[in-house]
C-alpha cells in the first residue's frame, strides 16, 4: 500500500465573490495511496465538495499541483480527468440515464468509452452477465434489467450508479454523500455494497459523509475538512480509537 494514487500539493482555490477574493481551499496537501478508502467529514460549507470539484476538474486550482495515477492533471479539463475518476453524487438521478433501461445503462458503463452498442441482440447476449452484476446489489435490480431507470427506487438507482461507476475499476472513486438521499435502511444497504465493491476491488476512494457512524465504520483513514483546510487526518490505527463524540467536537 505504498503507491501514491492521488497527490495534492499546496492546492488552493480562490474565487471572486463580488469585489472580494474568497478562499475556498487553502494549501491542501494530501496523498492517497492505492487501496485507501478515506472517509471525509466536515461542517456544511467546509469545502468537501469543493475538494472533490478541484480533484475532478469541475473547478480549477488557483495554485498547486494534482497528480493522479502518475499524471499531472491540474490543468486538464473534467472530461479528460474522467478517464481516471468515477463520481457518485447524492442525487440518485445523477448517475444513470432515466429513459434507458438498466441493461442499456450497464452496457454504456461497460468497457468505459468503448460502447458495447445498444442493439437488442448485443444486450440479450449480455443478459446473464448483467443479471450477475446487478444481483450483487441485493435489492432485486437483476429482475429489473428491462426497466427504464426512472422507474427504479432511489436505492436501486443509486446501487446501479455505484455499479456503473466502478465497473471498469476507476483509478479514483469519489463518493459525494451518495447515501444522503436514502432512507436509513436503504442507506445501510448501499454502504454495505459500497464497502464490498471498494475493499473487494482494492479501489482508491474518498467518501464524503455526514453520518458519523459510517465515517467511523468504513474505510482505513478519516480526514476532517474545516474552512477550506484539512484539519485532521487519522490513519487506520488512530481512526479505530475515535468515537462518535470525538468527531462531533469538530462540529461544535
Ligand atoms: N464556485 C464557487 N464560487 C463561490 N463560492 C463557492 C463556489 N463553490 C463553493 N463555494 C462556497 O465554498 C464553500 C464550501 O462549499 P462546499 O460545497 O465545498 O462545502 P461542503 O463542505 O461540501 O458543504 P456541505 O456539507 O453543505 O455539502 C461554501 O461557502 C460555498 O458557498
Amino acid at each position: 500500500m505504498t503507491d501514491v494514487q492521488l497527490s495534492l500539493k499546496h492546492v488552493s482555490v480562490k474565487v471572486m465573490a463580488g469585489a472580494e477574493v474568497k478562499t475556498l481551499l487553502s494549501d491542501i496537501n494530501f496523498d492517497l495511496h492505492q487501496g485507501d478508502f478515506v472517509t471525509v467529514i466536515g461542517t456544511n460549507g467546509a469545502g468537501k465538495s469543493t475538494l472533490f470539484n478541484v480533484i475532478g476538474g469541475d473547478l480549477q486550482a488557483t495554485s498547486g499541483t494534482i497528480e493522479l495515477a502518475g499524471d499531472r492533471v491540474e490543468k486538464e479539463s473534467a472530461e479528460k480527468r474522467a478517464r481516471h475518476i468515477a463520481r457518485v453524487f447524492q442525487d440518485p438521478k445523477m448517475g444513470t440515464a432515466p429513459r434507458m433501461t438498466v441493461s442499456e445503462n450497464l452496457a454504456l458503463a461497460m468497457h468505459r468509452g468503448q460502447r458495447l452498442g445498444l442493439r437488442s441482440r448485443a444486450l440479450k447476449q449480455k443478459q446473464g452477465e448483467f443479471a450477475r452484476i446487478a444481483a450483487q446489489t441485493g435489492n432485486g435490480l437483476e429482475a429489473a434489467l428491462d426497466k427504464p431507470t426512472e422507474e427504479l427506487s432511489g436505492g436501486q438507482r443509486q446501487a446501479l450508479s455505484l455499479l456503473m461507476a466502478t465497473m471498469e475499476q476507476p483509478d479514483l472513486l469519489l463518493l459525494d454523500e451518495h447515501t444522503a438521499a436514502l432512507d436509513p435502511h436503504t442507506s445501510q444497504a448501499i454502504m454495505t455494497l459500497t464497502d464490498k465493491i471498494v475493499t473487494g476491488n482494492h479501489l482508491s476512494c474518498l467518501m464524503i459523509t455526514h453520518q458519523m457512524d459510517d465515517a467511523l465504520k468504513y474505510g482505513n483513514r478519516l480526514i476532517v475538512v474545516d474552512a477550506g483546510k484539512i484539519v485532521a487526518d487519522y490513519d487506520a490505527a488512530a481512526k479505530a480509537k475515535l468515537t462518535n463524540a470525538d468527531l462531533l467536537e469538530y462540529f461544535a
